[in-house]
């Protein structure tokens, strides 16, 4: 039985993997558990899988969390906090941390559980394009995995099993296109929040709908093909596959290409995170290419979707870059979800940021580097927000 540590359990990712945790309660045992301030679906989840440790990330939460699993026997330790979080992230004896907390906020968390000894099944792509320089020489340092959670590097991890080093030659990434694939350009200037979050395959959380809106997502799965199979840039392609069917593709030096499929459904990728180098048994849906259809490609449309461009630009600047493009693209998204900017203020946001940023680049940069332009990319979107506010006021 796996004793595994939740980060995220309120959110999509964490409840899927609960889903998991449920069904196969005899492969895997809860240790920790944390949110960020849902604290009536983190109450009841403590109810249902007994952790031994949890904690909220909204301090003005744990009064309310503590009464509301008062008459819980044994009481779990109960923390708040980023530091709470980071205390559940390192606690135990969890084999495996899954790391389901959305943005950078799981940056720290994930290097405490690595200095633990834990391995990472790595849904939260964040931590790595922000912290790639700090986490990939901690994983090796302390001997521990990152299996990839994400549907893509999943689909790459599991091309991969059984390949010889030195074979891969290529990597695509497929891309569903988001919600606004079939919308000409000049129609993106009046998309809503409400247009943003209907994603046509897949049920996310809000800021990775809206990451995969903008196609942000597909330029942070570059970064984090990058950071997670060591290949260049020029070495890693995205193809807009409408139907999210083929969840991306290896290209091997004789030019043979091998894919995973199967319906998107992001407990397949948590799954084998969990049991690999097993395979569980399921009796889930099995594929069925005949009634998948038609499986269709095109290009990305980078004048439409400059995020991707960014990305890769980021990705090659590297250091504290990337960084701030993801910091800045947090910011930025946070914004729009509160209905602050518009939808391609998005991207100019995130340039300017990334423009501004260039002289100031740490090629080499620690954890105290990457947190300063973390903290220094938001207050640049915040504050360029404003002016862009201010101005659109003034047109109005
Ligand atoms: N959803 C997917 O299908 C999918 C697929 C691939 C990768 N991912 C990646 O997985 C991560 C999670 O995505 P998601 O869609 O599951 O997001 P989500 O539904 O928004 O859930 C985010 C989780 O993180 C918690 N949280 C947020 N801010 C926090 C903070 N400051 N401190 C502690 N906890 C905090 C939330 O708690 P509360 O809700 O209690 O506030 C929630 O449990 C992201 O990095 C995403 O890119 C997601
Ligand atoms: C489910 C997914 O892996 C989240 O990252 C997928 O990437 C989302 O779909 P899209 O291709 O980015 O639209
Ligand atoms: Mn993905």
């Amino acid at each position: 039985m796996k004793a595994i540590t939740l980060l995220g359990s309120t959110g999509s990712i964490g409840t899927q993997t609960l889903d998991i945790v449920a069904q196969y309660p005899e492969q895997f045992r809860i240790v920790g558990l944390t949110a960020g301030r849902n604290v009536t679906l983190l109450a009841q989840q403590i109810r249902q899988f007994r952790p031994e440790i949890v904690a909220i990330g909204d301090e003005n939460k744990l009064v309310e969390l503590k009464e509301a699993i008062a008459d819980i026997d044994p009481q779990p330790i109960i923390l708040a906090g980023e530091t709470g979080v980071v205390e559940v992230a390192r606690y135990g004896d969890a084999e495996a941390v899954v790391t389901g907390i959305v943005g950078c906020a799981g940056l720290l968390p994930t290097i405490a559980a690595i200095q633990a000894g834990k391995d990472i099944a790595l849904a939260n792509k964040e931590t790595l394009i922000a912290g790639g320089p700090v986490v990939n020489p901690l994983i090796e340092k302390h001997g521990v995995k990152i299996l990839p959670a994400d549907s893509e590097h999943s689909a790459i991890f599991q091309c991969l099993q059984g390949v010889l080093p030195g074979s891969l030659r290529r990597i695509i990434l497929t891309a569903s296109g988001g919600s606004f694939r079939d919308l000409p350009i000049e129609k993106l200037a009046e998309v809503t929040v409400a247009d943003a979050l209907k994603h046509p395959n897949w049920s996310m959380g809000q800021k990775i709908t809206i990451d995969s809106a903008t196609l942000m997502n597909k330029g942070l799965e570059v970064i984090e093909a990058h950071y997670l199979f060591g290949m260049d840039y020029d070495d890693i392609d995205i193809v807009i596959h409408p139907q999210s069917i083929i969840h991306s593709l290896i290209e091997l030096q004789d030019t043979s290409v091998l894919a995973q499929l199967g319906w998107p459904d992001m407990r397949l990728p948590l799954l084998y995170a969990l049991s690999w180098p097993e395979r569980i048994h399921t009796d889930w849906k099995p594929f069925d290419l005949v009634k998948a259809g038609d499986l269709t490609f095109r290009e990305p449309d980078h004048k439409k979707y400059p995020c991707m461009q960014l990305a890769y630009a980021a990705g090659r600047a590297g250091g504290s870059m990337p960084a701030v493009l993801n910091a800045a693209n947090e910011q930025a998204v946070a914004l729009f979800l509160e209905e602050k900017i518009q939808f391609l203020d998005i991207p100019k946001l995130i340039e300017k940021a990334c423009d501004k940023h260039q002289p100031d680049n740490c090629e080499s940069p620690g954890l105290d580097d990457i947190l300063a332009a973390d903290k220094w990319a938001r207050q640049e979107v915040l504050v360029e927000s404003m002016e862009l506010g201010a101005r659109i006021l003034s047109v109005r």
